[in-house]
């Protein structure tokens, strides 16, 4: 594709019929405000040859500067922009800030990767005053090393804030968040703050107290000291999280208090720190009750220059004007959008690849940032997170499609087409607790279902479709394997998405193979092959890996589900022919496991026979208010037994409900019998009952912590 620059700037006009070759020496007239500021490195690590005598300068400051003062008017008035102009005997690089200039200084970066300077001129400002990411996801974190080349890629890509706030650090959250860092941790995260400075992002840095947090004096200042000892390393930026706690710390009026005596104890006072940043425990709109108070206290109460986090109508959702017109009066502020994409922690065994679309263009002046929480693989996250850059800074001139095939160039410019066919059917989450999902397969989805339609309903083959599916599944093989191949253009993300690729490719082999079968279903001997062949791979497909107990998932959206169809179909036509009974089913699970706890999300279902149940966790739950589980079957079953030990004692399954329905909608209720006193195993009374679906639900009213040891059910014979 034609060469962009990145972010989209707001105004960029080029002489067509003119262009200079890259000076090898200029003279550099430098303002003073730059002094200990980034852009003059970053300047001169792009253009080293520096000579008081050359005929090329470089004119470089922020408005105030003399050295750029006939250029004042140029510069854009707004908050980090720049004004960038490429003449035949110059550059002029004016600023209306340093962060602006650095930005000036980036996107000659990406002009000097052509071959000639074009004759161009830039006026350029972000429209979205904080964008960036925040690392909050549940899981690994990323390593050192992912973060550093993190910060790299937001200063390239214009992104101003990086949110520190990995829910597994114990000194970010209970137990230790009072404790200073060991000198070890100390010294690594002060490293990332420097490498922030150097890419001219601010590093804030979250605490999680809310689990454990008394509201009196000695809580408040050991919080300050904590901030005070961040501080020492550098931090700039702080923020405070009372997400996903329960009990004394949800209070807002406490919370408040707390915010402001820190926004006028610490930040006030410091001059140099960031505005504060806190993420409320009503987050979304849909754990949020107006008349409760919550929202309209911190609204009313808090400072006003402190921010508040949202993450729109539901914890997973894309932004638009009404989730804004929504929440900006509640809490007297602009936004500070949490946006949770493309973090994949509650579908760990998906990567999520597409492209970022669904959110509001016209939405720019309604929210002070924009942060991306990612998924904890960092290299893969970039696919996303250079959209978000794009559209955060940029936002009319957002185009999903065109960011996303730069996105995927910018990450593997030697492999772009083999990683965007990879990305391309690697983009939908599966069914999910949240309900969010995403396109996938766009380009080959009119393929696949005329292929399906034709061979289920008329038992005839569209070769159109045939042709273009059988095209792709030879891509998908191709680009499986050279990407595996691809060496060191980007082994740290070949090394995140390794099982994806692995399983990518036998999607393509299983592909081509159901394929073959659907031209065979009326040859006796010539069928069998193909047919064991399948079964083969979809074995190896749901093979158990630790980490992922059925398997990850690729082409889970679109490929597989028509893929398998066609199996079954092929093999349903050979078995009526021949009066055989191949096996018919596509490898899965006739129970199908959804929930919006965290921790049960993505536990496997099993079938043993006649019996059927989800796999036991060994973690301690956290099991929300209103928070469900429910087991959905393939076709109504009748039920003999069902045990539920969620390792509590007698009255604790006074907090739950246990459902069952024949339709999904209508549910009945089937109330806890405990057996084996002493212990604490369930029984439920459903035996001969004919279900579709179980739901157990805590309807305490608070969050449980339970254990989750068993739930197994077994069928009437
Ligand atoms: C301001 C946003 C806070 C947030 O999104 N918190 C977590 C988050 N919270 O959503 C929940 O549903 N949290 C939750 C619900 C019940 C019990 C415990 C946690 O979801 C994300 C995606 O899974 C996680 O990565 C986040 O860390």
């Amino acid at each position: 594709q034609e060469f962009r620059l990145q972010p989209t700037p707001q105004n960029y006009t080029v002489q067509q019929d003119d262009s200079i070759s890259i000076p090898r020496q200029y003279r550099l007239m430098a303002g003073n405000s730059l002094n200990n500021g980034t852009a003059l490195p970053l300047l001169r690590s792009l253009m080293p040859e520096e000579a008081p005598d050359a005929a090329f300068r470089i004119y470089i400051g922020t408005k105030g500067d003399k050295v750029v003062s006939s250029y004042r008017k140029r510069i854009p008035q707004k908050s980090e922009g720049y004004f960038l102009k490429i003449e035949k005997d110059r550059i002029i690089i004016a600023g209306a800030d340093e962060r602006g200039t650095y930005y000036g200084v980036q996107t000659l970066a990406q002009l000097l990767t052509l071959d000639k300077l074009p004759l161009a001129e830039v006026a350029d400002y972000p429209d979205v005053p904080y964008r960036g990411v925040v690392e909050g996801f549940y899981g690994t974190p990323w390593s050192q090393e992912d973060r550093i080349r993190q910060l790299d890629f937001y200063g390239r890509n214009k992104m101003n804030v990086y949110l520190y706030g990995p829910k597994d650090d114990p000194y970010h959250s209970t137990p230790h968040w009072r404790k200073p860092y060991p000198a070890q941790e100390a010294e690594r995260l002060k490293q990332l703050v420097d490498r922030a400075r150097d890419n001219n992002v601010i590093f804030y840095w979250a605490i999680h107290p809310g689990q454990d947090i008394r509201w009196n004096e000695e809580d408040r200042e050991l919080l300050l000291q904590k901030f005070e000892s961040m501080y020492q390393l550098g931090v700039r930026g702080f923020a405070v999280f009372f997400d996903d706690i329960s009990g004394e710390g949800t209070k807002a009026d406490k919370q408040a208090e707390l915010l402001n005596y820190i926004d006028n104890h610490f930040v006030q006072v410091k001059k140099d720190v960031a505005p504060l940043v806190m993420c409320p425990t009503e987050y979304n709109k849909s754990w949020t009750k107006v008349e409760g108070g919550y929202l309209t206290t911190l609204g009313e109460k808090l400072n006003k220059d402190i921010q508040i986090m949202w993450t729109g109508n539901r914890v997973i959702a894309t932004i638009d004007r009404p989730t804004l017109d929504f929440i900006n009066p509640l809490i007297k502020r602009k936004a500070y959008i949490w946006w949770n994409f493309p973090v994949s922690d509650y579908v760990r065994d998906h990567l999520l690849m597409g492209p970022v679309y669904g959110n509001g263009l016209d939405i720019e002046d309604g929210m002070s940032a924009f942060v991306s929480n990612p998924m904890e693989h960092a290299e893969a996250s970039k696919i996303s997170l250079y959209s978000v850059a794009d559209y955060t800074w940029n936002m009319e001139k957002f185009d999903s499609d065109t960011s996303w095939r730069h996105a995927i160039k910018d990450l593997m410019p030697l492999h772009a087409e083999y990683l965007e066919t990879f990305a391309a059917h690697n983009s939908d989450l599966g069914k999910n607790g949240h309900g969010f999902r995403r396109e996938e397969s766009i380009r080959l989805q009119p393929a696949l279902s005329a292929l399906l339609k034709s061979y289920l309903e008329k038992g005839e083959i569209d070769e159109t479709a045939y042709n273009q599916v059988d095209e792709e599944c030879r891509k998908i093989i191709l680009s499986a394997d050279m990407l595996l191949a691809s060496g060191n253009e980007n082994r740290p993300l070949i090394d995140e998405i390794r099982p994806w690729l692995t399983q990518f490719k036998l999607v393509g082999e299983y592909g081509k193979t159901v394929l073959e079968m659907m031209r065979l279903p009326q040859q006796e001997e010539a069928f069998l092959p193909g047919h064991a062949h399948a079964q083969a791979l979809q074995t190896l497909m749901t093979d158990n890996d630790a980490r992922y107990p059925q398997g990850v998932k690729s082409g889970s959206g679109q490929l597989m589900p028509t893929f398998d169809a066609l199996f079954e179909a092929s093999t349903k036509q050979y078995n009526q022919r021949f009066h055989t009974a191949l096996n018919a089913r596509a490898v899965y699970s006739p129970y199908t496991l959804e929930s919006n706890v965290q921790q049960l999300a993505l536990l496997p279902t099993q079938q043993k026979g006649k019996e059927g149940s989800i796999a036991p966790s060994n973690e301690v739950i956290l099991w929300q208010a209103g928070g469900s589980l429910t087991l959905s079957m393939d076709r109504p079953r009748v039920l003999a037994t069902l045990r539920i030990d969620l390792g509590t004692k007698e009255e604790g399954y006074t907090h739950f409900r246990l459902e069952t329905s024949l339709d999904g909608k209508t549910w009945r209720n089937a109330n806890l019998q405990s057996v084996w006193k002493g212990y604490t195993m369930q029984k439920a009374d459903v035996k001969g009952q004919k279900v579709l679906k179980i739901r157990l639900t805590n309807t305490s009213g608070s969050e449980q912590k339970v254990y989750f040891k068993a739930f197994r059910l077994t069928e009437q014979e």
